[in-house]
């Protein structure tokens, strides 16, 4: 065998062919921005997906000439033309809105430089080819105050991540700005544990982060349970601390290009729960913008519906008649008004159309408020994929055969899917029915209280409407004979028993209860789910309030998986971006649980009932939800909203 030339000089080949591919790529985009310059004067769609098919057709062919195999190809191209159609839009939003066109930008973001909104804001800049001023601040009102009271041309906000989802707080924050949404920005959230130089995991003892990092990485952070959590406002702010602590005992969460901005290293990387982590911020301004027509767009409006029951889905049929997607929906409290909702919606549409334009003056006469919030260019770019045989791959030995197998296989795993069954779960337990068209009224006690006090709150409970309780706060102290008692005293009443799981031991008197509940801290608690899937009870799983919902309807599987098919979810609030203590129910998650899978799903407010306000509720209850959790000890405030549910 022939000796291999030095490494050194194949490096250095690689290096200049690296600068030769660069030197391509950026040719391709000023190439690109020429076709827009073409598709403006044409009024021609942005997006042409027949050209990119064929594009990728020959390169997959000509790809494979030179052994290159066909999903690397594609995966690499579907990245240049993302990049190549996201900068077509910016420009030609741009050359819509000429008066907006400057040197340079001042942009509000949460933080400080490093910080993930941060990135976000350069990365929309670049695209648009102009200078960046960073103007950063404290909060979600300071971003806003910044940009209305002109000290910043544009704020960033963050509105959603892909593993802990809506970031409520800002939906509150636009409730009250005159601000316009103008533009949106999705970034790759690539969570790190950034060290000193230096330092080693064996030395970390704190870790500062943002309280949505430490959801997003939860996972990990529970493989390290001796890690001392600090929470800061910002990851740029974890950063700091790092720097100011000098010391390899201490380290934040954050991105790999934030912590180079502090010299600090990447000790572990890929620290999120979920492969794809994804943030989308908003762009707001003082003036609202046009969207060429060729550019996909997005229209966010609000509104309140009123206190009419049925009001929210007559609103959304106007959506449907104008063939008009709505991809997200949002529900938030109104201060002042404790029993009404503002809603949040996205709709996938320019406000410049009829179709749009008629559906807002049909919702006007169906609702009490309702204000445009913006119509923004969309930043999804769903990428073109190629059929087998445009792959010209026998189907047999084929990469995508193989995941296409997979992927088949694997939804017929889940259980929990729409595709396994297709009819609603229905659980019955004696006279309690929930799911598939049965709403079902818990109430949560707790157990410390003497035995009189309980059987006169379960009385009360059962003439208010509740049709089971659920027995908590056992603290590891649950006596088999006083748990006994309780249960009959829920029996003659003529209610249900269910017993709250909240350690492992706690099963041992599960024989005991009609039903079990597994708490979220439990839900990832795999040996307590096989435990629970092997008995023959109604299960209902409770959402961790940091997992995402992948995580949660896992964790309903593997009960499903071991036999047990009485399984109800309970949703009980995701945690906010603010404060960590803080959770708010996650009402589009709600509406995905109830597209993807056919298990029933109830909502609890009683655990945080002072965070998750009861209008929340009752938007759960329009969304269709099987049922409600409240706390028996607001009982005036409980049984007048169950009241007032069961009128709806
Ligand atoms: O050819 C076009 O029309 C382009 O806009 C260029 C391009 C590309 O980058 O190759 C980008 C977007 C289109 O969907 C197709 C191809």
């Amino acid at each position: 065998m022939s000796q291999p030339q030095g490494l050194n000089l194949t490096r250095e080949q690689i290096t200049a062919l690296d600068n030769e591919l660069l030197t391509l790529l950026s040719k391709r985009r000023e190439l690109s921005l020429e076709v827009a310059k073409s598709k403006e004067i044409d009024i021609r769609p942005i997006r042409d997906t027949q050209r990119e098919k064929e594009l990728l057709e020959r390169l997959v062919q000509q790809g494979r000439e030179k052994g290159l195999d066909a999903h690397f190809v594609i995966s690499l191209y579907q990245s240049i033309i993302e990049d190549s159609v996201l900068n077509q839009q910016a420009f030609l939003h741009g050359r819509a809105n000429p008066d907006t066109q400057k040197q340079q930008y001042t942009i509000a973001y949460l933080g400080a430089r490093g910080s993930y909104s941060y990135l976000a804001a350069s990365r929309y800049c670049n695209r648009r080819q102009v200078s960046m001023i960073d103007f950063g601040c404290q909060s979600f009102d300071d971003i806003v105050n910044a940009v209305e009271s002109g000290h910043a041309d544009y704020g960033f906000l963050p509105i959603e991540n892909t593993s802990s989802g809506s970031i409520n707080e800002v939906y509150d924050v636009l409730q009250h700005t005159s601000l316009s949404i103008v533009g949106e920005t999705t970034i790759e959230v690539g969570h790190c544990l950034l060290g000193q130089p230096g330092a080693s995991l064996a030395d970390i003892k704190t870790v500062y982060a943002h309280p949505q990092p430490i959801s997003q990485c939860s996972r990990y952070l529970s493989l390290h349970p001796h890690f001392k959590l600090e929470y800061c406002s910002s990851s740029a702010e974890a950063m700091s601390k790092v720097i100011e602590a000098n010391n390899n005992s201490v380290a934040a969460i954050g991105s790999a290009e934030g912590g180079a901005l502090y010299q600090l290293t990447a000790i572990e990387d890929g620290l999120a729960n979920q492969k794809i982590n994804q943030s989308r911020f908003i762009v707001v301004a003082r003036k609202a913008v046009a969207v060429p027509s060729q550019l996909p767009a997005k229209t966010t409006l609000i509104m309140a519906t009123g206190q009419k029951p049925g009001a929210l889905v007559e609103a959304l049929l106007v959506l449907k008649a104008h063939n008009l997607n709505m991809s997200k929906l949002e529900s938030r409290p109104i201060p002042g008004t404790p029993w009404e909702e503002m809603f949040y919606i996205d709709i996938d549409g320019n406000l410049a159309t009829q179709d749009l334009q008629q559906a807002i003056k049909e919702l006007e006469r169906l609702t009490r408020f309702i204000k445009v919030l913006g119509c923004y260019p969309s930043e999804t770019v769903k990428p073109t994929q190629l059929s087998q045989a445009q792959l010209l791959i026998e189907p047999s030995s084929s990469k995508a055969a193989e995941i296409t197998e997979k992927k088949t296989s694997n939804q017929l795993q889940h259980k929990y899917s729409r595709e396994y069954r297709q009819q609603n779960t229905q659980v019955i337990c004696k006279q309690l029915h929930i799911g598939d068209g049965h709403f079902a009224a818990f109430s949560l006690i707790n157990m410390s209280l003497t035995e009189t006090e309980f059987t006169s709150l379960a009385k009360q409970n059962k003439e208010a409407g509740f049709q089971a309780v659920i027995l908590t706060d056992f603290h590891g102290q649950l006596n088999e004979l006083q748990f006994k008692k309780y249960i009959q005293i829920i029996e003659q009443a003529g209610l249900v028993g269910v017993l709250y799981i909240e350690q492992d031991s706690d099963l041992v008197h599960g024989h005991l209860a009609d039903m079990l509940m597994l708490s979220g801290q439990q839900m990832f608690n795999q040996g307590l789910l096989s435990q629970l899937g092997k008995m023959n009870v109604g299960v209902i799983i409770e959402r961790n309030n940091m997992a995402s919902i992948e995580d949660w309807l896992a964790a309903a599987d593997r009960v499903l998986d071991q036999g047990n098919q009485q399984v109800v979810l309970c949703e009980s609030g995701i945690r906010s971006f603010a404060q960590p203590e803080r959770v708010t129910l996650d009402l589009a998650g709600l509406i995905e649980v109830k597209d993807t899978s056919h298990l029933p799903i109830i909502c609890n407010i009683a655990a945080n009932a002072t965070d998750i306000e009861y209008s929340q509720i009752k938007a759960a209850k329009q969304l269709n939800a099987d049922g409600v959790v409240l706390n028996a000890m607001e009982y005036d405030a409980n049984s007048q909203l169950l009241r007032q549910m069961y009128q709806d």
